[in-house]
């Protein structure tokens, strides 16, 4: 397998009475897309935080690309990047002035040509000059990605990347998604409750819930271990703890 560009072991989140995440450990291998699944609550968006310094875990450690990200993360995160429907772009901004800002903060060279080139990539250019609050739920997941591209990052971190997007550009984003990892060999970790996107982006799945990882797989291994013709029905049949595989918890 080629090496990990993401290595967690042992990673927990506890909040007051919750743990939100319970001693996880996988492997991200390098080029791949892996998703992160389970229900509402499961850790997956608190995961997410941890990777990229947002949250400090509890206990666990996490690598990146061959860097401890509790004690240096700065040397990566220029190389990071992340999408989530639950951070907000400030409102008041244009979108192209969201995106010359981020351009500016991640130290890009010709950010002016850069805006201008992902605008087009992910067809927002028509918004440019629209403030970020005026925009429907949908347009501003692209805007979210379209920031979350702009430095073209090897790694990327993405929160349910086409949540509130219509059957159409969801579909037009996965292939965007598919082709950018496939022309930069970026690795990119996903969380979705998309059975479908997961199917066809994902070669390596988690299953989380309550905070742990209860079982992993491709999603041909997955369906063949439930037994199930759907990665919608595997989900559900974890979700509702009708069975685990029994492979919890080893790394990779
Ligand atoms: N800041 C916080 N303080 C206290 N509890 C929190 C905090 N953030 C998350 N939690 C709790 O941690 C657990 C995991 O939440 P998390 O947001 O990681 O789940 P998720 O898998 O991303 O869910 P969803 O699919 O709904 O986005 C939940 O029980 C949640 O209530």
């Amino acid at each position: 397998m080629s090496q990990a560009v993401i290595k967690v072991e042992g990673l927990t989140k506890r909040f007051d009475d919750t743990t939100a995440v319970d001693a996880i450990s996988f492997a991200v291998p390098a080029g791949t897309v892996v998703g992160l699944l389970g229900g509402n609550g499961a850790g997956k968006t608190t995961t997410i935080s941890m990777l990229l310094g947002l949250l400090l875990p509890t206990s666990g450690t996490i690598e990146v690309l061959g860097v401890d990200m509790l004690r240096h993360r700065h040397r990566v995160l220029t190389r990071m990047n992340f999408s989530s429907p639950y951070v907000d772009l400030p409102h008041r901004l244009t979108v192209a002035e969201n995106l010359t800002v981020y351009g500016h903060l991640y130290g890009l060279a010709g950010v002016r040509r850069r805006v201008a080139e992902i605008a087009e990539a992910l067809d927002i250019a028509q918004f440019l000059k629209k403030p970020v609050g005026k925009l429907s739920a949908g347009q501003k997941t692209r805007v979210a990605l379209a920031k979350a591209l702009l430095n073209k990052p090897d790694v990327l971190l993405l929160d349910e990347p086409t949540a509130s997007l219509d059957p159409d550009t969801a579909d037009w984003v996965r292939t965007y998604l598919e082709t950018f990892r496939r022309e930069t060999g970026a690795t990119i970790l996903l969380a979705s409750h998309n059975m479908l996107e997961v199917e066809r982006l994902c070669s390596l799945v988690l299953m989380m819930r309550k905070g742990s990882i209860v079982d992993r797989g491709t999603p041909a291994e997955l369906l063949e271990r439930y037994g199930r013709d759907t990665m919608e029905d595997v989900f559900l049949d974890i979700a509702r703890e009708r069975r685990t595989g029994g492979v919890a918890d080893a790394a990779d």
